[in-house]
């Protein structure tokens, strides 16, 4: 049963038609800039990449697109159903749903909590409801592998009625991600993950980590939205809540403007002075470029703590998982960050380290070390997998 998958960003469309049995990919393909003049999307299929302009098109002109390929592959009739990433589900997800008229409006009642990502998803959801209009759509939810948070660890110190009237807890996400690289680093460790207790990193422009225990996530540096936690690419992370009030009297900002500065402006990209990119960050540190080499070390810092914290949740660390595009690829930031934690047991192997490539999963710590590894994420895969066991247990 091949499923078409759809995980959508503020301005990006990435899609793939997966077999979930076996996470075979017949074609992947991801759209940028979407209505911006220079909208684009690549294509990946039969190890060949296409690249075509979209001309400012917009969700539906990438939908048409994806169609025109599954139909040039004879795939389109072969689609079973289509899953979707939504990064919010509130409190009322913890597994995926079948979409329907009354899923949708609670989807839609969640955009306040994510304003860069739940509208995003919602036009994803309506262009293949257009494009597929007999098909079952799925919601595969960031927020419900986190529903299993103890409330020690979900709920803030602030006033109760916030909690029981406006949802304000906390949420965590990535979870499609944290999920499946946990599952994947037990069959590499060959223990079952029920007996396992794993620290995960999701490094990638969000960036979070997550505290999962027996396979079920116990803590996550993320809250009631995407913004808490570590350093990101744009995002700041942590803040003191008293920030708002203050730079609003200070500085004539709006609370809209700050949040979207928060959001938008910070993070990385404010740190340098000069990108998002942990890439680009780093070949900038490398020759000396001062706001480089801070971003990155604010960074590991941060993430080092994250870490840290996760593993008071846990009480024992059974190991450590970096993936994402900067825990799969940054060799640099991974010897960093274990470089700051040798009081939880970690032991860099350098040359593993170095060696590691994305694409490959495997170990980067050294003999007498807790386990450190990295993992190559699949999200798209994990969502297939979702996607076809709701539809199995659900009769149509
Ligand atoms: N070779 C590399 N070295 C360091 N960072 C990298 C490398 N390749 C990708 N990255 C970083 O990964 C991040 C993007 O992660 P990714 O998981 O692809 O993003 P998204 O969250 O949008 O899916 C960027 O900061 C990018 O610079
Ligand atoms: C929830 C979140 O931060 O998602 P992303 O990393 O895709 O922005
Ligand atoms: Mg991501």
């Amino acid at each position: 049963m091949w499923t078409l998958v759809l995980n959508s960003g503020s301005s990006s469309l990435k899609f793939a038609v997966i077999d979930p049995a076996s996470g075979e990919t017949r074609i992947s393909g991801l759209a940028e800039r979407l209505g911006a003049e220079a909208a684009s999307m690549r294509l990946d299929s039969d190890g060949v990449r296409q690249t075509h302009s979209l001309n400012g098109g917009s969700y539906a002109e990438a939908m048409r697109l994806v169609l025109a390929e599954l139909d040039a592959l004879g795939l389109r009739q072969d689609v079973r159903a289509v899953g979707h990433r939504v990064v919010h589900g509130g409190s009322r997800f913890s597994a995926p749903a079948v979409i329907t008229p009354e899923v949708l409006e609670a989807i839609r009642e969640c955009v306040p909590l994510a304003p860069l990502h739940n509208p995003a998803n919602i036009a994803g959801i309506e262009a293949a409801m257009n494009a597929f209009p007999g098909l079952p759509q799925v919601a595969v939810f960031d927020t419900a592998f986190h529903q299993t948070l103890p409330e020690v660890a979900y709920r803030y110190a602030v006033p109760e009625e916030w909690y029981r009237q406006h949802g304000v807890r906390r949420y965590g996400f990535h979870g499609i991600s944290h999920a499946f690289v946990a599952g994947e680093a037990a069959r590499m460790l060959d223990r079952p993950v029920s007996d396992l207790n794993l620290i995960t990193a999701h490094l990638g422009n969000g960036c979070s980590v997550s505290a999962v225990a027996g396979g079920r996530s116990v803590d996550s540096s993320m809250g009631l939205t995407p913004l808490e936690g570590l350093v990101m690419g744009t995002r700041s992370g942590n803040v003191d809540p008293g920030l708002h009030d203050y730079l609003a009297r200070v500085s004539g900002l709006t609370l809209t403007q700050i949040t979207a500065a928060l959001n938008r402006e910070s993070g990385l990209l404010a740190l340098s002075g000069l990108t998002n990119d942990m890439r680009e960050l780093e070949e900038a540190a490398a020759r000396g470029h001062d706001g480089a080499r801070l971003a990155v070390e604010i960074f590991v810092y941060r993430l080092a703590q994250g870490i840290a914290a996760m593993a008071v949740a846990l009480g024992r660390v059974d190991g450590l998982v970096f993936t994402g595009g900067i825990g799969e690829n940054s060799a640099t930031v991974r010897a960093a960050t274990l470089a700051r934690l040798p009081f939880l047991g970690f032991r860099l192997d350098d040359a593993a380290n170095t060696a590691a490539v994305r694409g490959q999963s495997g170990s980067i710590s050294a003999p007498d070390s807790l386990p450190a590894l990295v993992v190559n994420t699949n999200e798209e895969w994990m969502i297939a997998r979702e996607t076809a066991e709701v539809l199995s247990l659900t009769p149509r």
